[in-house]
């Protein structure tokens, strides 16, 4: 009869992402692990749900805190949310005024067998079915562009959030079931926050408008029919709260299957030359069984929602058309008004089934929301002090350790005990020991990733505390045991951390990393892409390009962690010129348990294991000493 489709807007956004989430695993990469010791107040009320790999699912957080979380973020793009609203509205205005035009040429027209009568109302309806296109076009539009925009700064806010914490918090999770809340969860917050809260307004307004226009036609009949709405909000509740368990359900194994996906795909060369294939097929077969239940149950439940709904719609109209026609019998009703007042109601039930609709979107998206919210939760395990201060100029790099003691988070026995050392200003110290010993725990003490529990640390002689990180890490170089590589260029790479430098200076970093011929043999050149990770390039190649991006970074303090792991000796000769380059003039801190390569003279660090007897002790006093010994 009307306008064409009526227009729900956030039900094709919210609808896109479902499907999108369903078959997009392609774009994904990979699982949960849930942390509960790091969690907001009112998680406290953790719910008891388990998933069904009996993985503890977020905290569940009220609707309103959500609100409250994720509401400021809305700001800049709530225009564009109210301009939707407006045209919605609008539309469902023409929609009103349209069917009112079809009870005027049933009642007119039809009945009275008046053609003069049609042309000018058919003329107008014409007009507002055009009408009713544009603004429901266009509010489609801008709410598609405030649901965007406001992804994109949510999505900045928590990536930037999660890039404040501590290596430890990234160490604890998977990378899948992160990357999951990164994506797909943070557009359940907008289908909740954003798009859903346009469509409660004008799913309302649209309530408003139909009911109102069928009140005016027959009261007493439009009456009878509200009396029939509660029916439905009851089912969509009875529907709602068992929707929100199987959707959380869902997002839990969707991230758990996103890791498995990463970490197989991430370590293809390892299962392939281990036959492990079938294995790790076999492993997301199993992960993808549980994200099947999850959703079946999500679909059997809004498969019987729909249905539900339907039967009672059927039940309003049969006895609105049974009133109607007694009301027709008495005369105070005309045929034309019956028809209007059931087109109405043919639009107010849909409005009212997709408010019901609309609680379990809200559940759906509730459920995404609370793993996001579970990560925004977790504050730093470092932190800049309200006074610290940055680094003053460029540091002399006057190292002290003094009397450091250090047990990792939730670790019993302690990794570093009693250490005292110090590393004068371009001084070269060689720190050697046992697998296992600390050697790079020192390493990510000295950049801050964590504050030693005893002890302290100190660079130009002030404590690592009281300065600003960014600055502190200004000041140090750390060349990773394992090299660390993007997969962009070789150039991308190089200036990775010096991103003004220009093509003079990666120039003459690399050639001082002697990397700068083999690049020059490249198709590219320095625009060469490098693969995945740097995969493309051999080790002894990536450790030169890691080095050649030290050099251009110039801080004054160079920490190396095993930087000839993995090279054989003649690579290991050919990196170790590049180094003792780059160790020129900066206090270094060279960490290797290969003495082959050291220079003669050097003096040396030597840690050694904690003893068992150290965790004993630890024990019996309780957390009261944190460091064990060994230096
Ligand atoms: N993030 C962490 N959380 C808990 N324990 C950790 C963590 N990182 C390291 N450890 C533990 O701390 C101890 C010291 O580790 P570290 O990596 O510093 O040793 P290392 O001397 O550098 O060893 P290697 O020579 O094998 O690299 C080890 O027992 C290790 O299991």
């Amino acid at each position: 009869m009307g306008l064409g489709p009526r227009w729900l807007p956030s039900s094709s956004l919210g609808l896109r992402r479902r499907v999108r989430r369903r078959l997009g695993l392609g774009r994904r990469l990979a699982s949960a692990v849930v942390v509960v010791e790091e969690v907001p107040p009112e998680s406290r009320r953790v719910s008891q749900r388990l998933s069904l790999t009996a993985q503890p699912l977020a905290p569940t957080v009220s609707i309103r805190n959500t609100f409250r979380a994720f509401w400021p973020d809305t700001r800049g793009v709530r225009r564009l949310f109210v301009a939707g609203i407006v045209f919605a509205i609008l539309a469902a205005l023409c929609e009103v005024a349209a069917i009112g035009l079809f009870g005027y040429i049933t009642d007119r027209v039809l009945s009275e067998r008046d053609l003069g009568a049609f042309w000018a109302p058919a003329a107008t309806w014409l007009g507002l079915a055009v009408l009713a296109g544009l603004v429901s076009f266009a509010g489609a539009y801008v709410t598609a562009a405030g649901a965007e925009r406001f992804l994109l700064k949510l999505r900045d806010r928590v990536f930037g959030h999660v890039q404040t914490l501590t290596p430890d918090f990234f160490e604890n999770r998977r990378l899948g079931d992160l990357m999951a809340r990164l994506t797909d969860d943070i557009e359940s917050i907008e289908e909740l926050v954003g798009s859903g809260l346009v469509k409660v307004f004008t799913t309302v307004a649209s309530v408003i408008f139909f009911a109102g226009a069928a009140f005016v036609i027959r009261w007493d009949l439009a009456l009878v029919t509200f009396a029939l709405v509660p029916a439905f909000l009851v089912v969509s509740k009875l529907f709602a709260s068992r929707f929100r368990n199987a959707a959380a359900r869902e997002r839990t194994s969707n991230g758990i299957m996103n890791s498995v996906i990463e970490e197989s795909l991430s370590n293809q060369s390892l299962v392939q030359a281990y036959n492990q294939q079938q294995t790790e097929a076999r492993h997301l077969h199993r992960e993808g069984r549980t994200w099947l239940r999850a959703n079946l149950s999500q679909a059997w439940l809004s498969g019987l929602y729909g249905p539900s709904v339907q039967v009672l719609e059927t039940i309003c109209l049969i006895v609105i058309l049974g009133f109607g026609a007694w009301e027709i019998a008495q005369g105070r009703l005309t045929l034309g008004g019956l028809l209007a007042f059931a087109a109405y109601l043919a639009y107010l039930y849909p409005a009212v089934q997709s408010l019901g609709e609309l609680a379990l979107t809200v559940s759906q998206a509730a459920a995404g929301s609370d793993r996001v919210l579970e990560v925004l939760s977790v504050r730093p395990a470092v932190v800049d002090r309200p006074t610290a201060a940055p680094v003053r100029g460029r540091s002399e790099g006057r190292i002290e350790f003094s009397r450091v003691g250090f047990t990792y988070p939730k670790r019993i026995r302690a990794t570093l005990r009693e250490l005292s050392f110090v590393i004068e200003p371009g001084e070269l110290v060689v720190c050697t020991g046992p697998s296992g010993s600390g050697k790079s725990t020192l390493a990510k003490l000295l950049l801050r990733f964590y504050d030693p529990n005893t002890g302290g640390i100190t660079l130009d002689g002030a404590d690592l505390r009281d300065l600003t990180r960014s600055s502190l890490r200004d000041s140090i170089t750390l060349l990773h045991q394992e090299n660390l590589l993007f997969s962009g260029t070789i150039r991308d790479n190089i200036t990775y951390g010096s991103p003004d430098a220009d093509h003079a200076a990666v120039v003459r970093a690399a050639k001082l990393a002697d990397v700068h011929d083999f690049i020059q043999t490249l198709p590219q050149k320095y625009d060469t892409p490098i693969g995945q990770r740097g995969r493309l390039m051999s080790g002894g190649q990536r450790q030169r390009l890691a080095i050649a991006r030290a050099i251009l970074r110039d801080a004054p303090v160079l920490v190396l962690d095993e930087p000839m792991t993995g090279l054989d000796v003649a690579t290991a000769e050919r990196v170790m010129e590049p180094l003792r380059r780059l160790m020129e003039g900066r206090t270094t801190l060279l960490i290797t348990h290969d003495l082959r390569h050291v220079p003669e003279g050097v003096r040396r660090i030597e840690l050694e294991p904690v003893r068992r007897s150290d965790r004993i002790r630890l024990r019996r006093h309780h957390f009261g000493v944190h460091a064990a010994g060994n230096c």
